[in-house]
């Protein structure tokens, strides 16, 4: 097409009659159950927050006010996939939220979050009225519509997508239309992938725009985690006097995990792994998943609490994030025992500093560096473990798992993990120029580096590929769910809070988020408690997804622990109560 008609096309299509389906506007916005559930004006909307990043981007809520939110969300989607002539990703998802909502978060060409200025594009576009949103579009568009132009006036348009999926949730096909639609309004290619997890879109998104990464589909998925685990499997023979098993049983929060992870091992042989899959067809996160168990540390409905089941993991909604547990002996009601993303995180770190270990003793000059980054919230066990026995200093980042990337990236092995079990490993281009070459002509250490490297995910924390990671290495070290227990670290006893508080605004964190520089005077309080216990540690900070303190206490046993965390979460309130009696107080001065 010549460049002058497609200019005129795109003028023509951007002045303010285009065509907006009735059912995806603020007024018409209609639900799965084909209800009109109108959106007022004055609703406004963040995808992320002008001032700071939210912790979990995108848009979450009851699914009815979704289906206008997501249909202007993939036209943007859109609008990015033409201007950087690339695959862009929608996922349809509340993950570990309850079956009722659901939410929208777009996902950039490399399989990363959008930048900033698309998450503030994405606010503008959500909060337009009706009527003022082809001007608003128009406006946007003004600012790509030379990259479009001439990518399209070349013939390059071909990898412009929107690549959507969708989890288990009842809403989530009506809502695939509304993307559908969206990404229409561009004339941009729409591939539906289905149900699929988080990490598996974002995975297929990487694969679209890198074909030499995997087959951008399922199966392409499937058969890139699968082989890395196969092949890695032979390379790991079990040492002598192993208590390894290959069998676990998995809670699958009644969500996306049970079928797609059903698929996955069936490429993967019984005698190397057998699993059993519990909550499959049930009420999504309903007394089960990977947040249940974190939160409670309940053993999830359909499992036996009496011990009877040596080895169990948890899933969340989406199958982003995963636990490992088992029932805590001796305890009558269903007590779980927490094999957490710092227990995972250490055993992988454990397996590829042995790895690493053997490569710098032969190549003292061209090492490669590994990292961990951790959260205030990691086990001060699992901290000081690092430190001491795998002699790598640990990053404690601020909440939030973006963060934790970020300061990964910055080594050529980047292990990063919350304690709720969401975390991955990320790759340096050097490790990929040393580690990821020709496997069969490498030493064996090199050759089990780069195939644990492709049984990650590493665009972003996947619980069915941490699964397979995990179950490696616990058969390369002959390790039973005991050894994994006691053979690291212990727990050190701690408990977690939530003071309630008027004003979030007035506490102010800095150093990872472990010292409150304002309240005045709140951080003083805090280290006179801790230092009368023996291993302590506690902090508190504003959450970043509620409106609470959450207060961390660590202590020698659980008992002081409890104590000081509730002398921390009085003084949280009292802080609170003194800043609302100032200001009453000023206002009543002037
Ligand atoms: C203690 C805790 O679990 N905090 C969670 C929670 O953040 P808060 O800022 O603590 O509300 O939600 C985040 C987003 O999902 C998650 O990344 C983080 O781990
Ligand atoms: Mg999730």
């Amino acid at each position: 097409m010549a460049e002058a008609d497609f200019l005129g096309q795109l003028q023509v299509r951007t002045m303010a009659n285009l065509d907006f389906p009735p059912q995806y506007t603020r007024a018409g916005n209609t639900t799965h159950n084909n209800e009109v559930h109108s959106i007022p004006q004055d609703e406004q909307f963040a995808y992320g927050t002008e001032m700071e990043e939210k912790l979990a981007p995108g848009f979450r809520f009851r699914a009815e006010k979704l289906p206008f939110i997501v249909y202007r969300c993939a036209y943007l989607a859109s609008l990015l996939a033409r201007h950087l002539d690339a695959a862009i990703g929608v996922m349809i998802t509340a993950s570990h939220n309850p079956a009722q909502d659901n939410g929208v978060k777009l996902v950039n060409f490399n399989g990363d979050r959008i930048t900033r200025r698309w998450e503030i594009y994405a606010d503008q576009v959500i909060n337009a009225s009706d009527a003022d949103l082809p001007k608003v579009i128009r406006d946007l568009e003004k600012n790509f519509q030379r990259s479009s132009q001439s990518k399209i006036a070349s013939g390059l348009i071909d990898n412009a997508k929107v690549v959507c999926g969708i989890d288990t949730r009842v809403s989530g096909p009506h809502l695939m239309e509304a993307a559908r639609a969206g990404a229409a309004l561009f004339n941009v290619k729409f591939v539906d992938i289905g149900v699929v997890s988080t990490p598996m879109l974002h995975y297929i998104v990487k694969s679209f725009n890198e074909p030499e990464f995997a087959e951008a589909t399922h199966q392409g998925y499937y058969q890139a985690i699968s082989d890395a685990f196969r092949k890695l499997y032979t390379l790991t023979p079990e040492p002598k006097g192993s208590r390894y098993q290959p069998e676990l049983i998995v809670d699958c929060a009644n969500g996306v995990g049970a079928p797609r992870f059903r698929e996955l091992l069936e490429l993967i042989p019984k005698e190397m792994l057998r699993v059993e899959f519990r909550n499959e067809n049930g009420e999504l996160n309903h007394g089960c998943g990977a947040d249940f168990v974190k939160i409670r540390q309940n053993i999830p409905a359909g499992f036996d609490s009496e011990a009877k089941e040596p080895k169990c993991a948890s899933f969340d909604g989406d199958a982003d994030r995963i636990l490992y547990f088992r029932a805590k002996k001796g305890y009558l009601y269903g007590k779980a025992e927490l094999f957490d993303g710092d227990r995972i995180a250490v055993l992988f770190a454990k397996y590829l500093k042995e790895q690493l270990d053997i490569y710098t003793a032969s190549k003292p000059r061209n090492s490669l560096k590994m990292g961990i980054v951790q959260t205030a919230y990691a086990n001060g066990s699992s901290t000081r473990f690092i430190r001491e026995h795998l002699k790598i200093e640990p990053i404690i980042a601020p909440t939030g798992v973006k963060r934790l990337q970020r300061n990964a990236a910055a080594f050529d092995i980047g292990v990063y993990f919350e304690t709720n079990g969401h975390g991955t490993i990320v790759f340096s281009k050097h490790f990929d120029s040393v580690v990821r070459r020709n496997t069969d002509s490498l030493p064996t250490h090199l050759q089990r580096l780069h195939l644990f490297s492709r049984v990650i995910n590493e665009t972003v924390g996947d619980a069915f590929a941490d699964l397979l990671a995990t179950e490696i290495v616990l058969r390369h070290f002959g390790w039973s769910m005991d050894d994994w227990m006691q053979k690291l670290y212990e727990d050190t006893p701690s408990i977690s809070f939530q003071a309630s508080v008027g004003d979030l605004s007035i506490f102010k964190t800095t150093n990872a988020e472990q010292t409150l520089e304002e309240p005045d005077g709140l951080q003083k309080r805090i280290d006179e408690e801790v230092a009368k216990y023996k291993n302590a540690r506690a902090f508190a900070r504003p959450s970043g997804t509620e409106n609470i303190v959450r207060v961390y206490a660590e202590a020698d046993t659980l008992e002081n622990a409890h104590r000081l965390g509730e002398t921390v979460t009085q003084a949280v309130e009292q802080a609170d109560s003194r800043h609302r009696y100032l200001k009453r107080f000023m206002r009543f001065q002037l």
